[in-house]
């Protein structure tokens, strides 16, 4: 009963696991089909509870969680095989190939053999003449491609990516991310993790930021990213104003009282630094400075920072 809406609906989300640790709190949003969308956040924000509780590998304490137009309560069966889950940790059995290992996860989903896709997957992944290795002979960036293809047996209309790229190396990284955007074009909604406000911007249609368990921004890359480089200063001068003083370096400036203003500019063009000599090189002394109170730039500088 997939209806038109979200890929993926989350409301008012929570978990609090057994010793008491609340690691989501009321989460709410959606995963617009057709997206690539990424849930950006440091170590510990609650990234990988969120992805188990979709894949149905840890319970929810409250909330409502719904994978394709299918209640992950009401529709358990139809909610896991709308989605594919690529996890952190590399783990498949050493002693099988990665062809037998899509053929048993092939049999678990249920699909007749005849309706199997192992070899066209293999291929997709770059693994074809790997096919009939053991997987402990596979190196590092081949077990990931095989999780992926792992995860994609059943042909989920969704593919979430738990942390995909932490500590790949960038030829592999980059191969992982076109991948995932040849997937996309394909029709595939794309929902992956990741601390790295790198990756995000580079793959993302759309970023959520969840930290503390809460989430804090929920916007098209693009806002976000411009957002990121907008900085302010509030500037009191030593006199009067009768006009708004003007540079190319502002953003733009805004008179708050006779004496005080508002300046915002971007940080990736010009430094406070400019923007207050701007100020003095028009003949105002300058009494006081300040920054905004805490922003999306301030969190993503931290953010940056953790990753
Ligand atoms: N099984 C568990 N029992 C108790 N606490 C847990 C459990 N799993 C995770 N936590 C805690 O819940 C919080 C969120 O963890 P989670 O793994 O979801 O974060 P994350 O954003 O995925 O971080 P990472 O990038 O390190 O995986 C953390 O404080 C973590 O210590």
């Amino acid at each position: 009963m997939a209806g038109p809406e979200a890929a993926i609906r989350i409301e008012t989300l929570s978990k609090v696991y057994s010793g008491g640790k609340l690691a989501l709190d009321a989460v709410s949003f959606d995963v617009p089909r057709g997206q690539i969308f990424g849930l950006l956040g440091p170590n510990g924000a609650g990234k990988s509870t969120l992805i188990n509780i979709l894949a149905g590998l840890v319970t929810k304490t409250s909330g409502k969680a719904v994978i394709w137009g299918f209640d992950i309560d009401e529709h358990p069966r139809n909610s896991k095989r709308s989605i594919g889950v690529v996890p952190q940790e590399i783990i498949f059995d050493p002693f099988f190939t990665p062809r037998e290992t899509l053929e048993i996860q092939a049999g678990l989903y249920g699909i007749a053999p005849s309706q199997r896709r192992s070899d066209e997957l293999l291929a997709a992944m770059h693994l074809s003449d790997k096919a009939n290795a053991y997987a402990r002979t596979l190196s590092g960036g081949m077990k990931r491609r095989l999780l992926v293809a792992k995860a994609m047996v059943h042909s989920p209309p969704i593919l979430v990516l738990d942390e995909p790229t932490a500590g790949v190396d960038v030829e592999l990284r980059r191969q992982l991310w076109d991948y995932v955007r040849s997937l996309n074009r394909q029709g595939v909604t794309v929902v992956l993790t990741t601390h790295y406000l790198e990756e995000a911007e580079e793959l993302c249609d759309r970023i959520a930021i969840i930290n503390h368990g809460k989430v804090i921004a929920n916007e098209p890359t693009r806002d976000l990213v411009a957002k990121a480089q907008e900085k302010a200063v509030v500037v009191t001068i030593d006199r009067d104003l009768d006009a708004v003083p003007t540079n190319t370096c502002f953003d733009n400036i805004v008179l708050i009282d006779e004496r005080t203003l508002e300046i915002t500019y971007q940080k990736d063009k010009v430094n406070a630094g400019q923007v207050l000599g701007a100020l003095t090189a028009d003949g105002l002394g300058i009494v006081d400075v300040s920054t905004r109170d805490p922003d999306l730039e301030d969190v993503f500088l931290s953010l940056v920072a953790e990753g």
